[in-house]
């Protein structure tokens, strides 16, 4: 009785009590809705945005992760297409464009579209990203998406009504680099019509380094309020309509909220987030650390320290480990949850790309019973369950087949670098644990955001060292607080070798029976396991390099709580299952250097605007 109340009591809060319809959509898409989505109701963040999106003003949107964003700019868009009459013409080229951070997120975007246009042949979606091919992508963008629309355009052909040879795709979902690269060398891709630029996670477009790409893809679209519109550019006479999102904003977004923005509605920013001076504000360029100033005072928010907007569902809490421990306390805590929860799925984030290959590897193969004696044979799998992991440094082809198959899987473990913490909606996630801190409390956000969806319950568990303890009160100064995981009774309910430990009081988590033998274990497997070869070994010096190089990245603030000097490296070490603190200044960390600056030479990146400096961290 009382999980019903508290269930209503969700529902409520996530979802506006008024109908689709009511909004202003057209009866077809809302049984789209209905029928290919589910969506019965709106949310309430959808029951604001999508008339205000209808009415043609340009809008910024700040509203908690799992809350429903996706279709709150996507249905209006799609309606007023529909509506055109006479119907978009196939050689009328791309209405709207989705500007997102990452590649899943890109892909997760257009499968939604996909589903929402179904009984709307005549509006075509695409996608074009990092990582896919060129020339395939330049055929898409002239003719026209996929296969279903490629039938339905063949029989409009039969039908006399059009070329198709002249289709293009009228809503286009794209990263920013790929985009810019189309609109400067794709002659074919055709965009004079355009009427809605949409930057989805606005914010980690511009952190992640491409404030120079939107910059110039809005010059040559020319949909900049101000400063110059580049050279040789169409730009059309059809009036625009842009809009940002995100569940956190922040300086920069002020900035492109300026220059693309005009008079914008606010919608889950309140009055105390503008600056109390509102006539004049300051605000840096997106690619420099110029300042200006100017008279725009209803796009900017006041950034720093603003309270994020999380699930109220969400339940928030940390785990004080010593460094030397943290490899056995995860497992540990990997192996509870797995063990007292049938449909477990959960997801753990790492700093870097290496430090997810050495996980997703040893979790893979370590075997240890700790219900037989150490000399015995019967070693079984440590954890039984489905592991997947993604990073940015795998074949395209592999990070999509992961992001399919986490997403269907009722019982799975995810290992990921921050490439999904952005948009990813992976249904039925209950658990978060942030292994190594995010640093930047906007990302905290994001990364607790892939569980708590839509008023599910779910939870998050953030892995502090006794010498980071300082972070908490930097997350509170964002409104976030958390409390404390019953460690040692997780730990105590284990049993080792058939009993349960009798375990002193006031026992510390290092000097644990059960963290000891399991530590031991953990490292000899790495030194004798044969039959790989020496391959964890590798793995784990190499997860070793990165996390020193990500753990000195930390900027601003966040410098004085991670600090490497207050860490002992051989501590570290064993955090990575390894009983010797390998070299810092072996092969593999100059090969680890120079792979740094050669990526980062390639983006063209340098200064304060730029993706941090993490090894390995995409
Ligand atoms: N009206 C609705 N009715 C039922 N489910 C919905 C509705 N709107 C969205 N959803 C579902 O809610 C989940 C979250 O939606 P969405 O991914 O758009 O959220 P978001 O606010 O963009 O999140 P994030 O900030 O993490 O990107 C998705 O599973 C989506 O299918």
């Amino acid at each position: 009785m009382i999980k019903m109340s508290k269930k209503n009591e969700t529902v409520k809060e996530i979802f506006a009590s008024c109908s689709f319809s009511s909004l202003g959509l057209h009866s077809t898409l809302c049984d789209q809705l209905r029928e290919r989505l589910g969506f019965e109701a709106p949310t309430k963040v959808q029951a604001q945005a999508i008339p205000v999106i209808l009415s043609g003003r340009h809008v910024l949107v700040n509203a908690a992760t799992g809350t429903g964003k996706t279709v709150a700019y996507l249905a209006p868009i799609i309606n007023h297409l529909q509506s055109y009459s006479p119907r978009i013409d196939r050689s009328s080229g791309t209405f709207a464009l989705v500007l997102v951070p990452t590649r899943e997120l890109c892909l997760q975007v257009y499968e939604i579209l996909h589903k929402l246009l179904h009984r709307f042949h005549w509006i075509v979606p695409g996608y074009v990203m990092g990582g896919e091919n060129r020339s395939k992508e330049k055929a898409r963008l002239r003719k026209g998406e996929d296969f279903l629309h490629l039938f339905l355009f063949l029989l409009a052909w039969f039908d006399g009504s059009g070329m198709y040879g002249n289709v293009c795709i009228s809503i286009l979902v794209a990263t920013p680099g790929r985009l810019l690269d189309h609109l400067k060398h794709t002659s074919s891709f055709l965009h004079t019509n355009l009427r809605w630029i949409i930057f989805d996670e606005a914010d980690r477009i511009l952190e992640l380094g491409f404030g120079k790409e939107i910059e110039e893809i809005l010059d040559i679209l020319g949909s900049r309020n101000i400063g110059s519109i580049g050279e040789g550019n169409e730009v059309s006479n059809v009036k625009r309509q842009n809009l940002l999102l995100s569940a956190t904003l922040n300086e920069k977004v002020n900035h492109l909220a300026k220059i693309s923005l005009e008079t914008p509605v606010l919608i889950g920013l309140d009055e105390k987030k503008l600056p109390e001076d509102k006539s004049h504000v300051r605000f840096g360029s997106l690619e420099s650390d110029v300042k200006e100033e100017v008279e725009h005072p209803s796009t900017t928010m006041r950034s720093t320290t603003e309270d994020f907007k999380l699930p109220a569902q969400l339940v928030q809490r940390y785990v004080k480990v010593p460094c030397g421990s943290r490899l056995a306390v995860l497992l540990s805590i990997l192996k509870h949850l797995f063990d007292t929860e049938v449909s477990q799925k959960l997801v753990v984030f790492f700093s870097t790309c290496d430090a997810v290959d050495f996980h997703y590897s040893l979790l893979s193969e370590f075997q240890w019973s700790p219900h037989s004696q150490p000399d015995m044979e019967l070693k079984q799998l440590f954890l039984r369950c489905k592991t997947f992991r993604l990073h940015g440094n795998m074949k395209q082809e592999d990070r999509r087949t992961t992001f399919g198959a986490f997403k269907t899987e009722k019982k799975a473990l995810l290992l990921s670098t921050d490439v999904a913490a952005r948009g990813l909606d992976f249904p039925k996630v209950k658990c978060i644990i942030q292994y190594d801190s995010a640093g930047e409390a906007t990302e905290y956000v994001h990364r607790v955001g892939r569980t708590a969806r839509l008023g599910e319950r779910g939870d998050s568990l953030l892995f502090l060292q006794p010498v980071e303890m300082d972070y908490l009160q930097d997350l509170e100064k964002h409104g976030v607080s958390l409390t404390e995981y019953p460690l040692l009774k997780v730990l105590d309910s284990f049993s080792l070798y058939g009993q349960k430990p009798r375990v002193k009081k006031f026992l510390t988590t290092e000097s644990h029976p059960w963290i000891l033998s399991l530590q031991n274990a953990l490292e000899s497997f790495i030194i004798h396991e044969v039959r790989l070869q020496s391959k964890m070994k590798k793995l784990a010096k190499d997860a070793f390099c990165s996390w020193v190089r990500a753990y000195t990245a930390h900027r601003g603030e966040l410098k004085r709580i991670f600090t490497l000097k207050k860490l002992h490296l051989g501590h570290v070490a064993k955090s990575f299952a390894l009983k010797e603190q390998p070299s810092l200044v072996g092969k593999s960390f100059q090969k680890q250097s120079k792979k740094r600056k050669r990526d980062q030479r390639q983006k063209g990146q340098s200064g304060k605007w730029k993706f941090p400096s993490k090894t390995n961290a995409k």
